[in-house]
């Protein structure tokens, strides 16, 4: 495929007064896994619905595969596979004649069926449980059907829309090297949407994070991370401390901008071992009363903080 696998330019979409997607303009490689991160409401969901031609935006352009959304919907069909957050799957049927009756769907023949159905059960891991009634499947196993259903006509662009909501921390794991095998394997171009820091993080070559309808950052989870700043030194203080910590900490050699939430604030250093030792002391000299100090890496989540002032609430899981 020449160009981009995805393409948006100036996507908007609203729903009444509700501006649900706002300008959007991205662009995902052939090839690349793309994180689409933001927490509930964002717009993720309508992104990927205008981009697999189910939702027609307000104003923009966009092309997947080579084709344009708006005036090429089937031609985008045929090159897309989607698997949504709620999959409905008729509960009579197995698996097997699920994936039959998808690819008749798509025009393949028996023959060809069943190859694609022998590669699915090595790249999925399904296998047995395909001929079983989909009624007697549990919740991970659906998302694997659903996703196999998505494969049937080998799609250049794979569509997930939050693959991992509900699943418990064993099959999310299962379902991340699912897809990192069929971005490897197959140079299947995927486009997830995610509301798990960790998710976009082990996944994304890039990671685009949506706030309000609006693309707020955009790159790979490392060079986010990194832009933050190489540690943080997270200091918990007592009420009425805040900001006698706050003056000593913007005293110390090193440090970058405090980030205040309550009674924390976080502090970006270059080496948080050699920051550590002479913030505690500052903060005892300055008589600040000090509840936990404590050393991590940056994540995500900062990378939101720091655009947006709010932090990505992740769902609890069911687990
Ligand atoms: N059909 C609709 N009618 C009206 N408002 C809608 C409709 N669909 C979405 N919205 C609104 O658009 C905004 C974006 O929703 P969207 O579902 O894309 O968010 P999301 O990031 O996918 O969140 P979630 O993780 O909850 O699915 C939300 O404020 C939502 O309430």
């Amino acid at each position: 495929m020449d160009g981009p696998a995805i393409r948006a330019d100036g996507i908007t979409k609203r729903f009444g007064d509700k501006v649900a997607l706002d300008a959007v303009d991205l662009e995902v490689h052939a090839g690349e896994i793309y994180g689409f991160l933001g927490p509930n409401g964002a717009g993720k969901s309508t992104l990927t619905r205008v981009l697999c031609t189910l939702l027609a935006p307000t104003e923009g352009r966009a092309t997947v595969a080579g084709h344009d959304v708006d005036k090429e919907p089937t031609a985008v069909r045929l090159r897309i596979g989607v698997a949504l957050q709620e999959a409905a799957l008729d509960d009579k049927q197995t698996g097997v004649e699920l994936l039959r009756l998808q690819g008749r769907f798509y025009g393949l023949t028996k023959a060809e069926t069943d190859q694609r159905l022998s590669d699915l059960r090595r790249l999925i891991d399904i296998g047995d449980a395909l001929d079983q009634r989909v009624a007697t499947y549990s919740g991970g196993m659906r998302r694997r059907l659903d996703l196999a259903m998505a494969l049937v006509h080998n799609p250049q662009v794979l569509f997930l829309d939050e693959p991992t909501t509900g699943l418990d921390p064993v099959s999310r794991v299962a379902v991340w090297e699912e897809v990192r095998r069929l971005n490897d394997e197959l140079g299947m171009t995927v486009f997830l949407t995610t509301q798990y820091l960790e998710e976009a993080d082990e996944l994304a070559d890039r990671v685009g994070i949506i706030a309000g309808g609006k693309i707020v950052a955009e790159g790979p989870p490392a060079e986010l991370k990194r832009s933050i700043g190489s540690d943080l030194v997270v200091v918990d203080v007592e009420d009425d401390h805040v900001d006698g910590a706050r003056r000593t900490l913007d005293a110390v050699d090193g440090a970058g901008e405090i980030q205040v939430e309550g009674t924390r604030l976080t502090v970006p250093v270059e080496d948080g071992a050699r920051s550590l030792s002479p913030i505690a002391v500052a903060l005892s000299e300055a008589s600040v009363q000090v509840t936990e100090l404590a050393l991590r890496r940056p994540t995500l989540d900062d990378v939101f903080f720091d655009v947006t002032g709010q932090r990505i609430v992740e769902q609890e899981d069911v687990s």
